[in-house]
């Protein structure tokens, strides 16, 4: 998927008729292309209020899966099924809960990225301009060579454990059905309250960033090599006095 070309549509199928034309390589019927692949996101009832928990949207498959005791059950944020056609390809992001991805049935190649590798992704918001992990445009794109990747491959019965902030990057290699669990390992006052997916950026996080663009339109008050000098300064405080040296 292309979130920047935008090549996907949002459509509503039975559930048994989406399953048959996810697990289907070439389709007879067909809202785009007759090769064109799908993907299920489970989400709340209404989804911009609730959240995603498969023991309430599908809860006779719930029983199949067991949720590993990695966290406690308060923590709890969400369950999602997911379900995607063979060779799809989800673009590489980061979500702001630890996660627990588990891979029901088919496999699934992940590629990961640390999130001290933020720098040679070209981010736009959460998800990264990089689409293709494999063959990337180095000459659009070239310090993403500098990000070092992680991968690997799930098979069913399979469960990665996702931190916080790590981006990830995955394929489909078969039709696949799996199910993420996010949990809130952050005192949940951290945590954006009208967050359904797990995506937004805690509050103290959204709140820095809208006041260091303030910062940057008042630099716009001075000529260039003045809003330059002091944006030279304002970047060496921020290295100084919030960067971690606890890594490694
Ligand atoms: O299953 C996928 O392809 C995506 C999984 C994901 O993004 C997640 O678990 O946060
Ligand atoms: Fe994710």
């Amino acid at each position: 998927m292309d979130f920047l070309k935008k090549n996907f549509i949002y459509r509503s199928l039975p559930f048994d008729v989406f399953v048959h034309r996810a697990s289907a390589i070439k389709h007879k019927e067909f809202f785009i292309s007759e090769d064109e692949k799908y993907y299920l996101r489970s989400l709340g009832e209404d989804p911009r209020k609730d959240i995603a928990d498969i023991s309430k949207q599908f809860p006779e498959l719930a029983e199949d899966i067991q949720i590993p005791e990695f966290f406690e059950k308060e923590k709890f944020f969400s369950s999602v099924f997911r379900i995607s056609s063979p060779g799809l390809q989800l673009w590489t992001h980061y979500d702001v809960m630890d996660n627990l991805l588990i891979q029901v049935t088919g496999t699934k190649r992940v590629v990961l990225y640390s999130p001290r590798d933020a720098p040679y992704l070209y981010l736009s918001g959460d998800k990264s301009e990089v689409l293709d992990v494999d063959k990337p445009d180095l000459v659009k794109y070239p310090l993403f060579s500098q990000a070092r990747r992680y991968e690997c491959t799930l098979q069913a019965g399979d469960v990665l454990f996702i931190p916080a902030l790590w981006f990830h990057n995955t394929v489909a290699e078969e039709f696949g059905v799996g199910v993420n669990v996010f949990w809130k390992h952050l005192p949940s006052e951290c945590y954006d309250k009208t967050d359904t997916y797990g995506n937004k950026d805690p509050t103290a996080a959204s709140r820095a960033v809208q006041i260091l663009d303030r910062a940057l339109k008042t630099l716009d008050e001075l000529p260039e090599e003045y809003k330059d000098f002091y944006a030279r300064k304002m970047v060496l405080r921020i290295q100084n006095k919030v960067y971690s040296t606890n890594f490694e």
